[in-house]
């Protein structure tokens, strides 16, 4: 928060306004908010996908008609592609070319492909806007009776191997299918 708050002072100063003209300027505030999306999605799974037909993908059998839950939650916890990947260290996208595009498959907070966010330029600019307005307008501190290491922040939720895609079959299609014949996925 200390190096957030710096860096908006330094580039708006204390006197004007933070402006969605400033985000821009500010790599040490997105690279924030990008890690706050990493280990947090807003969307922890992304709405359901189906396959159209039979496809093989990455040595995947995945029948016609099923279900694909793509968890962007676990991905973004994955410690294959992250290092250190439940500790919150933004620096890892400073000079990174890792972002929520739709093209950076380790990091999708937003989804990919088609039916990804219509409203990540108002959802990103917001983040950036209220943030950096919250740090630039106040001094923020916890109560004094408030200690940050006893402070409980997980959320209750499943442990990253729990899946990264699962397949559900409808009824119909578990009857025609070889469901043995599908793998799991555990990583992509
Ligand atoms: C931090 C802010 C936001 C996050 C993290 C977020 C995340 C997401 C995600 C993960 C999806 C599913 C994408 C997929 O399955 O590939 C989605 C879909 C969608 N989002 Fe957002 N969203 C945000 C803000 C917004 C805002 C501000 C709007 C509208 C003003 C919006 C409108 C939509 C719509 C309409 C869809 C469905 C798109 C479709 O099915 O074709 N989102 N969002």
């Amino acid at each position: 928060m200390a190096r957030v708050k710096a860096e908006i002072f330094e580039i708006i100063g204390p006197n004007k306004k933070f402006e969605e003209s400033d985000i821009d300027n500010l790599p040490y505030t997105q690279a924030v908010v990008k890690e706050a999306l990493r280990l947090h999605p807003p969307l922890p799974i992304l709405f359901p996908r189906r396959a159209m037909h039979y496809t093989n993908f990455m040595g995947y059998d995945i029948p016609e008609i099923t279900q694909v839950l793509v968890n962007v939650w676990a991905i973004g916890r994955d410690p294959e592609s992250w290092d250190d990947p439940l500790d919150f260290k933004p620096e890892r996208f400073l000079n990174s070319k890792s972002d929520f595009k739709g093209q950076c498959f380790e990091f999708l907070p937003f989804g990919a492909g088609r039916r990804m966010c219509v409203g990540l330029p108002l959802g990103n600019r917001m983040l950036h806007f209220v943030l950096g307005s919250l740090l630039h307008e106040s001094d923020w501190k916890l109560p004094s009776n408030i200690n940050p290491r006893s402070m409980d922040m997980k959320e209750p939720t499943f442990h990253w191997t729990d899946f990264n895609i699962t397949f559900l079959y409808s009824s119909q299609n578990i009857s025609g299918q070889n469901v043995n014949a599908i793998k799991r996925c555990d990583s992509i």
